[in-house]
């Protein structure tokens, strides 16, 4: 009796408080579209307009959101899993007061977490002491298995393609795999590197046409980024374009990514809280690692 009372106190703490926390996964079909890019710099455009934001890498190297960031991890996810260190321990701080934590191999080892590590898993995201508003994780390109769980995790899916035909096929092979194996049906389109709006509306169309005829889904086009050559100096500074060229198109683009996010609606049935995330993580990881034919990998 007690129990369920603090249940619905908690329930009715939950509602009151604004504790929604959007949690998007970028992904990709194909490696080196620039969704990375388009991560690093949404989050820093997000944080702009006074977001508090998480990144979530699943990447290790160069490319990686602490490697883009010039960022030096001590430590990842995998450490907190083995409760060497906490979780505040293992984020570091980026560029507008934007958090990352990198997640080393620790997905790969979710399908095996024993009932209590998974508590603690949940618990450290529940209870960090600076709330967080959106939580972006960058999963690694195409459909692998360790691919998946973040994207199915997520409340949200943007698939970042850019005009190349193969970009293309691959992003469409992705988005086949998590709506026939997994029940997905919204999908927010990036599309990259394009020399003109124009171009970028040909591809979404593209896109949009043949998943119309032979998917049950809905694309939405989220908006696009310019092909630019600040973006890649950005990238060698170890900076994004948002901060050190706010005057460029690029900027301007992501800044625009940012405001159009921020109109989402909260999608139906989501709590958005981020132990649910963690915990539908951990279940995903599980399903995934069980069957691997409704990835399309068996
Ligand atoms: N719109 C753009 N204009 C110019 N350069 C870009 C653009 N987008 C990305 N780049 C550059 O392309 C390179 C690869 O980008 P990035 O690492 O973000 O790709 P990715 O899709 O995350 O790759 P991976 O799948 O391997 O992680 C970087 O050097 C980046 O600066």
């Amino acid at each position: 009796m007690a129990e369920a009372m603090q249940d619905q106190a908690e329930g009715l703490r939950r509602l009151l408080s604004d504790d929604f926390v959007r949690i998007v996964t970028l992904t990709s079909g194909k490696r080196s579209v620039g969704k990375t890019t388009v991560l690093i710099n949404l989050a820093v455009a997000l944080a702009r307009r006074g977001k508090q934001v998480m990144l979530l890498d699943e990447h290790q190297g160069k490319h990686s959101v602490v490697g883009m960031l010039g960022l030096t991890p001590y430590y990842n996810l995998t450490h907190v899993l083995r409760r060497e260190q906490s979780l505040e321990q293992v984020m570091l701080s980026g560029p507008e007061g934007i958090m990352v934590v990198p997640s080393g191999r620790s997905v790969q080892e979710l399908a095996n977490l024993s009932a209590s590590d998974m508590e603690w898993l949940v618990r450290s995201f529940a209870q960090l002491a600076q709330p967080m508003d959106v939580v972006l994780v960058d999963a690694v390109a195409g459909v692998a298995g360790n691919v998946l769980p973040l994207s199915l995790a997520a409340q949200e899916l943007v698939v970042v393609v850019d005009p190349q035909p193969a970009s293309m096929t691959d992003a469409y092979a992705l988005i086949k795999v998590l709506n026939q194996g997994f029940a997905r049906r919204n999908f927010h389109i990036v599309v990259n590197r394009v020399a003109s709006p124009e171009e970028a509306g040909v591809v979404f169309s593209n896109m949009a046409k043949v998943a119309k005829r032979f998917l049950k889904v809905s694309l939405d086009f989220m908006g696009f980024v310019p092909q630019e050559e600040k973006i890649h100096r950005a990238t060698q500074l170890g900076r994004t374009v948002v901060d050190a060229f706010p005057d460029s198109t690029a900027a301007q683009a992501f800044r625009d990514l940012a405001e159009k996010m921020e109109q989402w609606p909260h999608p139906a049935g989501e709590q958005g809280q981020m132990e649910v995330f963690m915990q539908r993580l951990v279940q995903s990881s599980r399903a995934t690692a069980a069957e691997p034919s409704r990835t399309g990998r068996a």
